[in-house]
């Protein structure tokens, strides 16, 4: 490439000679004629496909100085325009922190704070929210998925929970299923589990295709790709993108990719490519005019240079010396001054024609003169003002999706019961298929069924059994809050993560996500506690009576799933995996302190001694404390000469401070506290993972 040039001159070249202006009148005639689009100067009624003007985005940066608050605002957007129309794909280049994928997210709804402005149209209007989200999918750059479940299985759920059942049998969504497999050229991994890190599945293009499967079942009139080809070998990039575009013609969808260094195999199946640099555009138009529009700048693409190689060395910015920095910069400001005056030229004519981004036709020039002449759209404002004239977008407030009233919001595909079953069916062959999971549990359950059982090993009724009893019944509750807490903070994270992105379509409800996963977690907490709990009681030989045997096993199972609504309230509340890892165990460690046993409540502090009135370590040590020393008597051993020993039961509870509460009140608040948890997690789940959407 050579870039070398002074800018100076090239200004002086570009704005003198007519002869460049008219080599780069660039409308190809193959692609109008080929897809019959209106010609410049007559704006279609219809502006089908995405189209956005003067999209400018900011966020705030810093606060200055200690006292005075003042916040400062880094532009990520520069008055950003340009368009893509239905079979069209379109690629974002440039390179790393140039703003590709913070485009991408404002053209789909999905930037999280800042302040947005600009005009978006839709087929000529402007996105409906709830439409929109329905009209258009995103297909992220992290493939969350259920790496139990095969593909086929996949895209069946997503079928199912996506696609209404009034217009879609159980058959035509299994139909539409196989099509875009067949689509997505999956059909000889169909069968293979989706897989992760620890348990090998598809493999990364597979994947890739995979994930834009579950979006496109939908059949949608407009995808969105971030970075479909990061982290895949050459060939896997190549065929994940082949196949996006044989969807996007065949379909005639619009596809808006962002993509890092392409190929030129890759490069040449684009039709558009939008180049960007610190977060302006240098070029917006098409892929094939491209070379010809830098060429006449004095850019010049080396014959065996890779173009896209080409437009990324236009773009960096090197740092490698002051002078490369300063050269570099000017070159660029060179670029995007060029393009906010010019487009991409003038017409052969001589009169300046633009191939302007917010065309309502695909690579056509745009005018917005009534008399059909060409024209230029002279300054950015100008082209909003003529794209809401023109199209009818009036930017609105922003809002988020789902603080529309509800009469607007999407109706869901399925009805609630459906929609839980079909949740319920995941969530559990994903369970039962996490045998790694599975074993571990087992073999928690073994190992410390024998540890706890032969520590405490056939108590007997003596004195010093009466301290292994009430480590015993102090120690089972802990162990149990741990056992059900941890484990769930990993599986909740992931497959909340995969709700939000469902959610993000508006799929399904969040009620009948949460109720289906904490079902599928119970059986196998329970059923493992069973099995240790029933060991350690008929090893360490506390009272035989079927009695009191059910109602250790009851305290502690009730326990267990109030553990479980815990550990699904934390991974709500705290919403990032790392902080709830964190907060997990320090709020068990509270809640165990105050569990009854390790400090006396009596002499803790009112300001924290309520505490123990929310932890379920407390009541259930009590409930199980009281079923084990009611009735119970204990031996001397060798006389009670100082009048220290503890014969009776009652004594026993009264000396430990376990017997303020009766055991079925125990119950009664650990009920309490397990719909708090599972109320607060709800609650958090709804709204820390709540897809916002910012509209304009
Ligand atoms: N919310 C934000 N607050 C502050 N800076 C942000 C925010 N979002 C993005 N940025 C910054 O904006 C710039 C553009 O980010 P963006 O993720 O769009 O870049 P990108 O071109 O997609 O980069 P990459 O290819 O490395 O993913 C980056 O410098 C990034 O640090």
């Amino acid at each position: 490439m050579r870039i070398s040039e002074d800018t100076s001159s090239q200004s002086a070249r570009m704005t003198d000679s007519p002869h460049v202006y008219q080599a780069v009148d660039v409308h190809p005639a193959d692609d109008d004629a080929s897809r019959g689009t209106p010609k410049m100067g007559s704006l279609p009624a219809d502006c089908s496909g995405l189209v956005w003007s003067n999209l400018n985005y900011r966020v705030p940066t810093a606060t200055k100085g200690l006292r005075r608050r003042a916040i400062e605002w880094r532009t990520l957007l520069d008055n950003v325009s340009g368009s893509v129309h239905p079979g069209e794909m379109v690629a974002i280049m440039g390179s790393s922190g140039a703003g590709k994928s913070t485009l991408l997210n404002s053209l789909a709804a999905r930037l999280k704070g800042g302040k947005l402005d600009g005009a978006v149209a839709f087929n000529g209007k402007p996105r409906d929210p709830r439409l929109f989200k329905k009209q258009a999918v995103y297909v992220e750059q992290d493939d969350l998925m259920y790496p139990e479940l095969t593909v086929r299985e996949t895209i069946q759920y997503a079928a199912t929970l996506k696609l209404p059942a009034r217009g879609y049998s159980k058959a035509a969504k299994r139909a539409r299923v196989e099509e875009v497999i067949k689509a997505l050229r999956l059909d000889r991994c169909a069968d293979t589990i989706i897989g992760d890190s620890y348990t090998r599945g598809v493999s990364g293009g597979e994947r890739k295709r995979a994930s834009i499967g579950v979006e496109f079942v939908t059949d949608p009139e407009f995808m969105f790709l971030d970075e479909a080809t990061s982290g895949l070998d050459s060939n896997s990039a190549l065929h994940v993108c082949q196949v996006v575009q044989d969807l996007c013609r065949d379909r005639q969808i619009g596809v808006l990719m962002t993509i890092h260094q392409p190929s030129s195999k890759i490069l040449n199946l684009f039709d558009k490519i939008i180049l960007l640099c610190r977060g302006q555009v240098i070029y917006s138009g098409p892929r094939a005019a491209a070379l010809s529009y830098f060429e006449l700048l004095g850019y010049h693409c080396g014959q065996h240079e890779n173009p896209a190689d080409f437009f990324m060395d236009l773009m960096t910015i090197d740092t490698i010396t002051a002078e490369a920095l300063s050269t570099s910069e000017a070159r660029i400001e060179h670029l995007v001054q060029h393009y906010r005056a010019h487009g991409l030229g003038v017409s052969s004519s001589g009169e300046k024609a633009t191939i302007h981004p917010i065309s309502c036709s695909p690579n056509a020039s745009t005018s917005f003169s009534p008399n059909g002449s060409h024209a230029v759209m002279p300054n950015p404002s100008q082209r909003a003002s003529a794209l809401v004239a023109t199209v009818g977008v009036t930017p609105p407030d922003t809002v988020e999706a789902n603080d529309l009233p509800m009469a607007t919001k999407t109706n869901w595909a399925l009805s609630w019961h459906a929609e839980f079953g079909v949740l319920l069916a995941r969530c559990w062959k994903a369970q039962v298929r996490a045998k790694f999971a599975i074993v571990a549990m087992a073999m928690r359950a073994i190992i410390m069924t024998l540890f706890l059982g032969f520590t405490y090993f056939q108590l007997d009724k003596d004195q010093p059994s009466i301290q292994n009893r009430i480590g015993l019944l102090f120690f089972v509750p802990i162990d149990l809050m741990f056992d059900a807490v941890m484990p769930r903070l990993l599986s909740f994270s992931l497959q909340a993560d995969i709700m939000m992105r469902e959610r993000s379509g508006g799929a399904y409800r969040v009620s009948s996500f949460y109720l289906a996963k904490l079902l599928t977690e119970l059986p196998f907490v329970l059923g493992f506690d069973i099995v240790y709990l029933t060991g350690i009681y008929f090893l360490s030989h506390l009272q035989y009576d079927a009695a009191r045997y059910f109602s250790f096993l009851g305290v502690c199972l009730l326990l267990a799933t109030t553990a479980v609504s815990l550990g699904m309230a934390v991974g709500a509340v705290f919403r990032r995996l790392p902080l709830s890892q964190i907060m997990a165990p320090l709020i068990i460690v509270i809640l165990l302190i105050f569990g009854g046993n390790l400090a006396n409540s009596a002499t803790i502090t009112p300001v924290l001694s309520w505490i123990r009135f929310i932890s379920p370590v407390f009541y259930s040590y009590h409930a199980l404390a009281l079923n084990e020393f009611r009735d119970l008597t204990f031996s001397c051993g060798g006389g009670d000469s100082e009048g220290q020993c503890l014969r009776e039961g009652a004594k026993i509870l009264s000396y430990y401070d376990l017997d303020s509460i009766s055991i079925g009140l125990c119950v009664g608040l650990l009920c309490a506290l397990l719909v708090a948890f599972n109320v607060i997690g709800y609650i958090s789940l709804r709204y820390n993972f709540k897809p916002r959407m910012m509209w304009i």
